[in-house]
């Protein structure tokens, strides 16, 4: 059995390790930190966790010694900026750590420093670090000891288009995506933009044309196209707790159909076991992934306007955070990359 930390475990994403932990065969999680509720049980703050194991852990505040005596791998559920010395203590102390904060995901110092508006006061780390999505990286993060975890955006949005990208089949001028997302990706502190009545009965976009996952984006991009990506990201408040559903849109490389395509997508994720791809004419829901770590993908080629649209959907909180650490944390520890999450969505 694995040893896992968790810090911050008063947050959202926090809160959703401890779910995917609970089932999980090979890892126990033995530690947990909050800075305001330290020294409480954790059944305590998590009423769902009475009677079961996980709720008669004590939470800790954050201290790298003791969670690198008592952990083999450490999970990071804080914000930004808060996680970059923390990964570095951790590291120092032999710890293994999966980040899942933007601290590490970025390979430049000067596009982390000009997004975040922040210092990264760790920037020798970066190069250390294996950027989180195992449909992409498995084997460099199986070898590594920092992961970033990928942003929930980001997942969606890289999955949604990577392969037709590698492929060629579309250009990468001119890209759109399109992305909304369910208020829990906003995190659990409070703020107006997230109260009910600010977020239930409307629906609203919010960052255009400057939104921090941009260049997270077009970093992955980049690289399957082997060139320079600068892409429209723009981001929509759903009045629904979990979810992301991102529509990308593309123009289509000459001579290139939906059929060519199609078996792209086939061919490049045949060995994924989190990515479905939908038939044709089946879109994706956030409802079809919720509490789940799969990534729903739907094609269409609109022939009037020469365009591939991509509809992706996966569960925020899940897929695109702690079910992600979680497959990168299996997969560093040597563990089968999907164990602890067969998870069945929760309809309806
Ligand atoms: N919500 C989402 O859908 C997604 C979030 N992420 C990223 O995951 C990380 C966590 O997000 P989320 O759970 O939503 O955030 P929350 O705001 O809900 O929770 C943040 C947690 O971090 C702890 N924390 C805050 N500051 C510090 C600090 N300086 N030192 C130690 N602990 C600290 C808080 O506990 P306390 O104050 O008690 O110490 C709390 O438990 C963020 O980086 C976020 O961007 C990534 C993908 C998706
Ligand atoms: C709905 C909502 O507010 N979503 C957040 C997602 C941010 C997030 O989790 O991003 P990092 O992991 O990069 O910090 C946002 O748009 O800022």
């Amino acid at each position: 059995m694995k040893r896992v930390g968790l810090v911050g475990v008063t947050g959202y994403t926090g809160m959703e390790l401890v779910r995917v932990l609970l089932g999980h065969p090979d890892m126990r999680l033995t530690r947990v930190t909050s800075r305001k509720e330290a020294g409480r049980m954790l059944r305590d703050i998590y009423p769902f966790l009475h009677g079961m194991d996980a709720g008669e852990i004590r939470i800790a505040a954050p201290d790298s010694g003791f969670l690198a005596e008592h952990c083999d791998l450490v999970f990071l559920a804080v914000p930004h900026g808060a996680a970059m010395e923390m990964a570095a203590e951790l590291r120092e102390k032999g710890a293994r750590v999966v980040d899942l904060s933007a601290d590490f995901r970025l390979r430049n110092r000067e596009t982390y420093e000009s997004w975040y508006k922040q210092k990264h006061t760790r920037p020798e780390m970066l190069s250390e670090a294996v950027y989180g999505l195992p449909e992409l990286y498995a084997r460099e993060i199986a070898e590594a000891d920092l992961v970033a975890n990928p942003g929930c955006y980001p997942t969606s949005a890289i999955l949604a288009l990577y392969p037709a990208l590698r492929a060629g089949l579309i250009s990468g001028d001119d890209l759109v995506i399109d992305s909304k997302s369910g208020t829990t990706g906003a995190g659990r502190g409070a703020s107006v933009g997230t109260l009910f009545c600010e977020v239930s009965d409307t629906f609203r976009a919010y960052n255009l044309g400057r939104h921090r996952h941009t260049p997270e984006i077009e970093q992955e991009l980049s690289l399957a196209a082997g060139k320079d990506i600068r892409l429209s990201f723009n981001t929509h408040l759903l009045p629904i707790n979990r979810g992301i559903l991102t529509t990308a849109y593309a123009r289509l490389s000459a001579g290139a159909g939906l059929e060519q395509i199609r078996s792209c997508y086939e061919e490049f994720y045949a060995h994924a076991g989190w990515v479905r791809l939908l038939p044709d004419g089946v879109l994706p829901e956030t409802r079809w992934v919720r509490g789940t770590n799969f990534c729903d993908i739907g094609l269409v080629v609109d022939p009037r306007t020469d365009r591939l649209i991509v509809v992706s959907a996966i569960d925020n909180l899940c897929r695109g955070a702690s079910g992600q650490a979680v497959a990168n944390a299996n997969l560093m520890l040597g563990l089968e990359e999907r164990s602890g999450l067969p998870f069945a969505p929760l309809i309806p």
